[in-house]
């Protein structure tokens, strides 16, 4: 008997454009939603866009978050009991977007999604990651029911977000090869509809390369649609599998061992290279993926991330040990072989 059923949760209004901001109110009203706004943000995030969010809704509370933990999550959770929270909204970075996201699927109240940066692809994903002592929680959460990326704001962030972002979407080609190399070798399940999506979405990145360019709107417009269409292809998945494998891995251990050096999308760039490398040898495809993070400005070495050689070896041995998820790092790899990965890819 065929038993197989699958229920994929996506959000039902998606903004993006210049000054989509000011349209949250009128976003969020079509959702039918009720009680008071909770607005989750961090300090930057408030004080660029804080007003503008808080003035389209009546009687919005605010809570303000500075690290992504489990604290910052309770902290949200009793801030939102305090005010009786109908709704979430998550304004800023991975970081508020992340715990907001954790936060409402917890209290079972709606969450909606208003990036400041695209630097990431928690923007729309129905995964929120947080990171506990040694290990990393990637728990399934209620995905946006709304997400309001606004290309003006976007488009004026520090540069390196964009780039952080575009090299996150880079990372979903060697995120799915370990994904199809842990359906091989240990029958994770795995969804073509989701993989073809998330690989398409890296080609049309980097296809729109030549647009991406410091100043320009256009480039914000590119990369939050990636990051929307890389989000999508997680929640199909049901799992971060399509945009995460042993490229986040590492980044997750750089977290750990020279934590704030270097933004998220940077990392899991630099990993990318390297885990590339690991599956397609010296002649595969690492240097296209080199290329292509070297042609939007983003960090190729470990100079670059401002970490050092012996902080990148570490991660790279120590990576598997961070979650149960197979990759190419299988159960560890040597000192030695991290060492002529890393020697071999021009990171260190
Ligand atoms: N759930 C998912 O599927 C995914 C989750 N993630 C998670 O997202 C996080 C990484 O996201 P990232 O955005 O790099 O992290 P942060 O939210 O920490 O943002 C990075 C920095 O940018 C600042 N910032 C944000 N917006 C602006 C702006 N418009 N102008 C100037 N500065 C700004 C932040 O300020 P401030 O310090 O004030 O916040 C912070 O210092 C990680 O925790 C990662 O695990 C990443 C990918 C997918
Ligand atoms: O960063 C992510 C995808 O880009 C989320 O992945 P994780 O499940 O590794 O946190
Ligand atoms: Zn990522």
């Amino acid at each position: 008997m065929f038993e197989k059923s699958t229920w994929i949760k996506l959000p039902r209004n998606v903004l993006v454009g210049h000054g989509v901001l000011d349209r949250l109110g009128e976003a969020v009203d079509e959702l039918y939603l009720s009680g008071t706004p909770l607005v989750v943000t961090s300090p930057t995030p408030m004080r660029l866009a804080g007003d503008r969010v808080v003035g389209q809704f009546d009687g919005a509370e605010t809570v303000t978050v500075e690290k992504a933990s489990f604290e910052s999550v309770e902290r949200v959770v009793a801030a939102a009991e305090e005010c009786d929270a109908g709704f979430l909204v998550g304004l800023g970075g991975g970081k508020p977007v992340d715990i907001a996201k954790m936060a409402s699927d917890h209290l079972g109240v709606g969450f909606v999604s208003v990036p400041t940066a695209a630097s990431h692809d928690g923007i729309v994903s129905g995964r929120s990651s947080i990171p506990e002592g040694d290990t990393r929680h990637s728990v399934a959460a209620d995905p946006p029911l709304a997400v309001v990326a606004d290309t003006e704001l976007l488009a004026k962030a520090p540069w390196e977000l964009t780039t952080a972002g575009c090299a996150d979407i880079i990372s979903n080609y060697t995120a799915v090869k370990d994904w199809r190399l842990a359906n091989r070798l240990k029958n994770v399940e795995y969804s073509e509809y989701a993989g073809a999506l998330s690989e398409m979405t890296a080609e049309m990145l980097v296809g729109n390369a030549g647009s991406i360019k410091k100043g320009l709107e256009e480039s914000s417009w590119i990369v939050a649609k990636a990051l929307m269409s890389s989000g999508v292809a997680m929640s199909i998945a049901g799992s971060s599998r399509p945009a995460s494998g042993a490229e986040h891995l590492f980044s997750h251990q750089l977290d750990r061992i020279a934590p704030g050096k270097a933004l998220h999308g940077h990392q899991v760039g630099v990993g990318s290279i390297m885990t590339e490398f690991l599956h397609s040898g010296e002649k595969g495809q690492w240097a296209d993926i080199r290329n292509a993070l070297a042609g939007i400005d983003a960090p190729t070495t470990a100079d670059d991330l401002g970490v050092t050689d012996e902080e990148v070896v570490e991660a790279l041995t120590t990576a598997h040990t961070i979650r149960d998820r197979y990759t190419i790092l299988g159960d560890g790899i040597t000192e030695e072989a991290a060492v002529h990965v890393a020697t071999a890819t021009g990171v260190i």
